[in-house]
């Protein structure tokens, strides 16, 4: 796959594709993941990239010029026959989830475009953006994070980035429950013992165990995941338990 992010501050990406699971799978050549300064694309002599809202108002808003010439190179670059899938990291889009994460791991290429200030010029969404996406429902600084979290979401998802036994952590392995407790040595810490199933070496015990952990865990913290999924009977059984004791 070949990841190609327009943002302001490259710089901010050195970090987290410069670090482990991310920079091995550069270096295994699994994805290509290359930055550009949008700030390199603008013509005028102060390579300004930000200017003020028509309509006034508080705050910059990201000119086009730059953004639509940097594009244009990117694409250009990646000298494809149709246009590039272009993501712009925004407030406005649609929440990211793990299963946005399956469906865009699948792509041979993906554009990112991180906004700043107040966002991006409206006539580059219109002609350039395909898909925006949130990450979530907080105020940030720009679109570089939300960026850096969703292609860490899709690499990892890339086959030959994770060690086999690694990649069972994915939801279809938990099909969408909470995970359980993890425990490792020492057996004892500060006086804190392991739940004694774990050391029974009875996995179908431990299997049970661990899957009531999820199940529990889900309908306490998130019962909105539980909505969604086949449960077994006894596993129904629990959770109408755990209804009732709610009452
Ligand atoms: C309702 C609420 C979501 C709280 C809201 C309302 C109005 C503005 C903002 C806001 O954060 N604007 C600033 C910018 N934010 C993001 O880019 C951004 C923010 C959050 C998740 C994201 N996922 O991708 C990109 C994301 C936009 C331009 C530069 C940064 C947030």
């Amino acid at each position: 796959m070949k990841v190609r992010i327009l943002t302001l501050f490259p710089e901010m990406f050195n970090g987290p594709f410069g670090t482990s699971i991310l920079k091995k799978a550069q270096e295994k050549e699994l994805i290509d993941i290359q930055c550009f300064n949008i700030r390199d694309f603008a013509l005028n002599k102060h390579k300004k990239v930000d200017d003020y809202p028509f309509g006034g108002g508080a705050g910059m808003v990201m000119t086009p010029q730059p953004i639509f010439d940097c594009h244009h190179h990117v694409t250009q670059m990646l000298n494809l026959n149709e246009p590039c899938k272009t993501i712009y990291l925004s407030p406005k889009g649609s929440t990211f989830t793990q299963e946005k994460a399956m469906e865009l791991a699948k792509e041979e290429q993906l554009i990112f475009l991180c906004g700043h200030y107040e966002g991006i010029d409206q006539r580059i969404i219109d002609e350039l953006v395909t898909d925006e996406i949130s990450i979530g429902d907080y105020v940030l600084t720009g679109g570089e994070l939300p960026a850096m979290v969703i292609v860490d979401a899709i690499t990892r998802l890339i086959p030959g980035v994770l060690s086999t036994e690694a990649s069972y952590e994915d939801e279809s392995f938990h099909c969408g429950l909470l995970e359980y407790p993890h425990y490792t040595r020492p057996r004892a810490f500060n006086g804190l013992e392991v739940p004694s199933v774990l050391l029974s070496g009875n996995h179908k015990d431990i299997d049970m165990w661990r899957r009531k952990q999820s199940i529990e865990l889900t309908f306490e913290r998130r019962p909105d995941l539980l909505k969604g999924l086949q449960l077994k009977k006894n596993e129904a059984q629990w959770v109408a338990e755990l209804s009732k004791k709610k009452e």
